[in-house]
């Protein structure tokens, strides 16, 4: 599939919007885009809609268990539904588009539980609600289905990787690093196998230990921890989870890397490390865990194209570079932001959530078995008329 973001030669593109609120909890990310019946894509509009405090809050206590969840639940789901229908709006007044012009809103939901071992995962969201407030049909739950068949129901994103930054001749990997980071691997040439997996942290512990020391909700350009010194023994007590070594498929979440899970490693290492030293260690923690995904997995890799908000992070990106060097030394890698294939990197998961509704519409498969460990390929999403 050929990606044209401002133009288009699609002869009747069929529009649709993709909706997404990641791991980071900060808010939601929208993409309008129009698919060609040749397979093209031009994305016409792009908007943000942060989450406030309150929302924010409630999503964080329902990563874990706690009293009244259900309603506790029920009634962030509805708040998230009200947001989603605001970005739905702005997308269309950009776009200046009515919604009876759009086919449908393919939206993630919010992760608050990931748990794909004992059956399910669950991403709360209110798709009826979001149907009525936007007019448009509305397609939801992406996951649960790959999870019934057996896979992780994550990464989604590799498949539309492959269609949109898949390449005839060099083997790209693509990396989203939002709260938790995933590859998808893109060997040279469209007849080679797609996969990827999660390799671990993105921002979430960062973000978690800067709104701890600072009360910020991330470390802008990395700045705090670049002014850090990454502490060695810390960096190998991170890095001895067993996640790691895992072999794919493999996804994560908030489950697993959260701040109890960094004070674990703290009180193992004992030592007194300073606020700062800690913030430059995690994000070598966050580049590191993701070089070694790419020398395990990926060892023929021309260039990595980073995407997610991470890639507006300096610090980290050049720990990314230095690591991968260190670990090809007789190949160098080079490290790009996906803007170098024409997306820019905060578009991109809304873009594949836009791309999976398509994909549902047609009723076509959005899954990737040899990423999730699916038992097959899978039409994703289940559809709220409008
Ligand atoms: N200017 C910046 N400098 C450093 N980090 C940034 C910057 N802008 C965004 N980020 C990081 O990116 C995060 C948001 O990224 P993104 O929206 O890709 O995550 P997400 O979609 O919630 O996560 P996931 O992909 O895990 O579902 C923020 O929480 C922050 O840590
Ligand atoms: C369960 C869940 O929400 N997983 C997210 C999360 O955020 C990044 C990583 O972990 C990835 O596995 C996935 O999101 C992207 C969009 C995906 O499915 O490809």
């Amino acid at each position: 599939m050929a990606t044209a973001p401002s133009s288009t030669d699609t002869s009747s593109p069929s529009l649709y919007i993709g909706l997404m609120s990641g791991t980071s909890l900060d808010g939601v990310d929208g993409a309008l885009a129009a698919f060609g019946v040749d397979g093209g894509m031009a994305t016409l509009a792009t908007a943000y809609v942060p989450f406030p405090d309150e929302l924010r809050a409630s999503l964080m206590a329902l990563q874990a268990g706690g009293e009244n969840e259900i309603e506790r639940e029920a009634l962030a789901a509805n708040a998230l539904a009200v947001r989603y229908a605001q970005c739905v709006t702005a997308l269309l007044e950009q776009a200046g588009l009515g919604p009876e012009q759009v086919h449908m809103v393919g939206v993630h939901g919010q992760t608050i539980r990931h748990r794909p071992e004992l059956g399910f995962t669950r991403q709360t969201n209110n798709p009826a609600l979001l149907a009525e407030l936007s007019g448009i049909d509305v397609v939801a739950d992406f996951r649960s289905r790959d999870v019934a068949a057996g896979g992780q129901g994550a990464p989604l994103v590799p498949a539309f990787h492959r269609a949109v930054f898949g390449d005839e001749w060099q083997s790209r990997v693509v990396v989203n690093i939002g709260g938790i980071s995933n590859i998808s691997i893109l060997p040279a040439g469209s007849g080679q196998a797609t996969s990827g997996f999660d390799t671990g942290p993105g921002n979430v512990l960062m973000d978690a230990w800067i709104n701890r020391h600072q009360g910020k909700h991330y470390d802008a350009d990395g700045a705090w921890g670049a002014a850090g010194q990454v502490h060695a023994g810390l960096l190998a007590q991170l890095s001895t989870e067993e996640f790691f070594r895992l072999p794919p498929p493999k996804s994560s979440g908030r489950d697993l890397f959260h701040l109890g899970w960094l004070q674990q490693a703290l009180s193992r290492i004992g030592a007194d490390i300073a606020p700062q030293d800690v913030q430059a260690t995690l994000t070598a923690l966050t580049a590191s865990s993701i070089a070694d995904a790419i020398a395990a997995h990926a060892p023929g890799t021309d260039t990595v194209y980073v995407c997610g908000g991470g890639a507006d992070n300096g610090y980290l990106m050049r720990l990314l570079q230095e690591r991968l060097a260190m670990r090809s030394a007789e190949k160098h890698i080079a490290v790009k932001s996906t803007a170098a294939l024409g997306i820019a990197p905060n578009h991109v998961e809304a873009l594949a959530f836009a791309w999976l509704a398509w994909r549902f519409d047609q009723r076509l498969p959005g899954n990737l078995p040899a990423v999730t460990g699916a038992r097959g390929l899978r039409i994703l999403g289940a559809l709220y008329p409008a």
